[in-house]
């Protein structure tokens, strides 16, 4: 059978890799993009990893390149396995990763609650720190490349390393509605204020979809377009963060993430109703997540390793949200202990 990137892996095949020997079995396609394809596999001993395939050479390297860096700088992305070429077929070039848990921010948003959607920002916020601490920026932030898993951790994670760049350099691969400068705001160079932009726009564009015919507009009629998206999104906290981060004035993740926390203590009111999206990643419709509920309940952070919400904050805004039972036993318990001595010392006194 003839193999290509172009032609979609039907599930059940077997690739062999012509360096590695390594044998895999595509299980089903995770997504596809300008760049390739990405699969779930199975590899030899059973673990499930994700491969992306693509029929440029070039492209794999340069992709792969960046894994391992941002493998060694402990950021969000996946861990890289190995790089590869198909023994059966000589244009399929691939790596094999980490498969990364968790749905697509496109899917995972539109049912987040308003303190879980913040609680999400701050992991992404984290992501950032970690992976501008290499000097590198994301660059291509969109919804399809954060991952967040919607059950209890809801750890954030990204993909597709293929626009990390440099700070400094000039951004190489961007989505329009995520890029600053497409919005008429600041220079599309590669930095932690171009992310944190980024990581803004994109939610304002989840909360109020632009117009399909937004490409055709003069620079000026989009800025106006994304000021009153902004001005319809939230309470005046959540309208300064996305302004602020949006012209560019959140120059680093830690003051992003600081901000966030003033945002996690007073919640933007939440948005009614988001509109149902599809994801654009391999066409599949958007699947139903259950609601995530209140802050005490979960862990947050990015990796899965870290908490986005340290123990004792979460604690403290679970007891302001009432949601700390156990506080509210033990305070019950009390009273009525109090109130029973009190009783036994009455009746003692009265029968001496
Ligand atoms: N390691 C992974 N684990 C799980 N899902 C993944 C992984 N890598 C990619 N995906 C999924 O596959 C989709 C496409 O992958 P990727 O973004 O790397 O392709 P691309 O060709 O670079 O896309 P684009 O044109 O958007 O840049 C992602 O949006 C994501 O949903």
């Amino acid at each position: 059978m003839m193999l290509s990137a172009q032609v979609p892996l039907s599930r059940g095949l077997r690739i062999t890799g012509k360096w590695t020997k390594n044998e895999w079995t595509v299980l089903s396609c995770l997504g596809i993009g300008a760049n390739g394809a990405v699969y779930s596999v199975r590899q030899q001993g059973g673990e499930q990893v994700a491969m992306k395939v693509c029929s440029d050479a070039g492209a794999v390297a340069f992709e792969w390149g960046l894994l391992e860096r941002m493998a060694k700088a402990g950021t969000a992305f996946p861990k890289p396995h190995c790089i590869d070429d198909s023994a059966n077929q000589s244009a399929l070039y691939f790596y094999v990763m980490e498969q990364v848990g968790g749905r697509p921010l496109i899917e995972a948003w539109p049912r987040l609650s308003t303190r879980d959607a913040v609680r999400v920002l701050i992991g992404i916020g984290y992501g950032l720190r970690d992976l501008h601490a290499s000097g590198h920026a994301f660059c291509d932030i969109k919804p399809q490349n954060v991952l967040v898993d919607v059950g209890k951790t809801q750890c954030v994670r990204f993909v597709d390393v293929g626009g990390v760049t440099p700070f400094g350099r000039s951004v190489r691969q961007f989505t329009p509605t995520s890029d600053c400068a497409y919005w008429g705001f600041g220079e599309r160079r590669a930095s932690a204020a171009y992310d944190i932009a980024a990581v803004m726009l994109t939610v304002t564009c989840l909360q109020s979809p632009p117009p399909p015919n937004l490409s055709q507009w003069t620079v000026e009629r989009r800025k106006a377009w994304l000021q009153r998206a902004v001005r319809a999104t939230g309470d005046s906290a959540w309208r300064g963060l996305a302004e602020d981060a949006i012209q560019g004035k959140l120059q680093a993740a830690d003051e992003f993430i600081r901000r966030l926390y003033v945002l996690a203590k007073y919640p933007p009111a939440p948005q009614q109703p988001r509109r149902a999206a599809t994801s654009s990643s391999g066409g599949r419709r958007m699947t139903s997540v259950p609601p995530s509920t209140a802050m005490s309940g979960a862990k947050s952070g990015h990796m899965g390793q870290t908490s986005a919400i340290p123990k004792r904050t979460r604690n403290r805004q679970a007891a302001r949200a009432g949601g700390d039972w156990t506080e509210r036993f033990m305070w019950i318990s009390l009273t009525c202990a109090i109130v029973s001595t009190a009783g036994a010392w009455a009746v003692y006194f009265r029968w001496l």
